[in-house]
Formats: structure tokens, C-alpha cells, sequence
């Protein structure tokens, strides 16, 4: 189990490639996200070769559908051991709830959060969706909805994290994706943070791929994030 505020998150197209990446990192320093592309590929096995190796994991799915579908997902997510999962707040209070309530109905202690608004997208983004809220607006009602439906805390940019602290407190988790260190590329993220800002700002959590996977050193970046932190 890991103290630190760090996810890795495993984008990999294949098992043994996020197995290489894995096998160079230590659940004490770190936890690992598996998202869509590796499930996809590789399904349950990559859970097991994590928890295998002694890795907290967040199964990020984000899932969205009808009530009693995500229920059943996100049970199913549990039961395979999953430190964390969520879905998207989008999907609404009686969403969210019958995912939160299908958990505790069950026992099952994984940590359930939801997406607020992709930290890939800015305002322009949201109006061509038809939505009128600017991007702030939206996280804060979206935390709120959460918070709510008896979820344990949100994914948002850390842009977001101080504002969410005053307003859904410091308990509730705030995971941050969109964290660039200074000797990293933007890529597609554009609401972004250093890791120091991140956590300064109130981030509970740091979601970090492409700045530690893609780098020509990876354990070389992940001490200097860790540094950064320290
Ligand atoms: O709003 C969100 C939600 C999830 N993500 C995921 O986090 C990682 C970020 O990877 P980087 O390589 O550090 O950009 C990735 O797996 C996304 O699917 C997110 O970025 N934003």
C-alpha cells in the first residue's frame, strides 16, 4: 500500500508492455491507473499481474449508462479487487447512486469517484455541447452532484481542487489528471498543473502518464517529480 499522491497511469496497447512499465516501478511509491485501452486489450489479467505485484490499482473506466448497468459494473470492478473506480457525473444522481449504494449493499470498500468535466477540454469545448455553464460552473455543480450521491470525491483539473476544497471539503477526494512537471509536453491536456501546484492547490491524488511512461528515463522523471514534491 502507498502513502505517496501518485497514480501512474498505464496507457499501454499491450499487457506485456504495461507488465515492462510496472515491473520498473514500486507499490510503495506509487499507485497504477489502468484505462480503457489496456482493459480493452487485455481485460481482468492485467488486474491480477498489478495486485500480483503488490500495486493499489484504479480501474478507470468511466463508466456512463442506465442505473442498473453501472451498478453492475462498478460491483464487478470491486470484486476484482480494484482500489478505485468511477464513473462520469454526467450520468446523474440516480446514476451514481445506485453505483454507491450497490457497493455498500455489497461490503465492498473500493473507492467510488466520478469524472466532472475531462481536464482535455476547455470552455469552447462545453458550449459546442450545448452546455451554458462555463467550465468552472460545471465541475463545482457536477462535485456537488457527487458529494451528494454519496461518492467519495471527483476527478477534476487541478485548477479546480482549491475551489472544491472550500466547497465539498478536504476529505473528499480530489484525483487530478492534466499534471505536467516543467521538463514535460502538454500533449492533449488543457486544463494543466506542476505537480507542486497540484498538490498545493489541494489535489488528494496525481494522475501522471505520458510525463513518466513516454519519457526517455522513466524512473529518472518519476524522481524528479518525487523531488518536486518532497
Ligand atoms: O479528465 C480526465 C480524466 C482522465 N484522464 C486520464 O488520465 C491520464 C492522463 O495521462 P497523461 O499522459 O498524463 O495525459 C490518461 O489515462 C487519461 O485517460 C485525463 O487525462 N483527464
Amino acid at each position: 500500500m502507498s502513502e505517496s499522491p501518485l497514480i501512474i497511469a498505464l496507457d499501454y496497447p499491450s499487457l506485456d508492455a504495461a507488465l515492462c512499465m510496472a515491473d520498473q516501478l514500486d507499490p510503495a511509491r506509487c499507485r497504477l491507473k489502468v484505462g480503457k485501452e489496456l482493459y480493452t486489450r487485455s481485460g481482468p489479467a492485467v488486474l491480477e499481474a498489478l495486485h500480483g505485484r503488490g500495486f493499489e490499482v484504479f480501474l478507470d473506466l468511466k463508466f456512463h449508462d442506465i442505473p442498473n448497468t453501472v451498478a453492475g459494473a462498478v460491483q464487478a470492478a470491486a470484486e476484482q479487487g480494484v482500489w478505485m473506480v468511477n464513473v462520469h457525473a454526467s450520468g446523474g444522481r440516480k446514476m451514481m447512486e445506485a453505483a454507491a449504494e450497490r457497493l455498500e449493499k455489497n461490503g465492498l470498500a473500493t473507492h467510488l469517484i466520478a469524472v466532472t468535466v475531462l481536464t482535455s477540454l476547455q470552455d469552447s469545448d462545453l458550449q459546442e455541447v450545448g452546455l451554458s455553464d462555463n467550465l468552472a460552473g460545471q465541475v463545482e455543480r457536477l462535485a456537488r452532484l457527487t458529494q451528494q450521491s454519496g461518492l467519495q470525491g471527483v476527478v477534476c483539473s487541478a485548477q479546480e481542487a482549491a475551489h472544491l476544497k472550500t466547497v465539498c471539503g478536504d476529505r473528499f477526494l480530489k484525483v487530478t489528471p492534466g499534471i505536467r512537471p516543467s521538463f514535460a509536453a502538454v500533449n492533449d491536456q488543457q486544463r494543466i498543473m506542476t505537480p507542486n501546484e497540484a498538490m498545493q492547490a489541494g489535489s488528494t491524488h496525481l494522475v501522471i502518464g505520458r510525463p513518466v511512461t513516454q519519457a526517455v528515463d522513466p524512473m529518472e522523471a518519476l524522481a524528479a517529480i518525487e523531488a518536486e514534491l518532497a
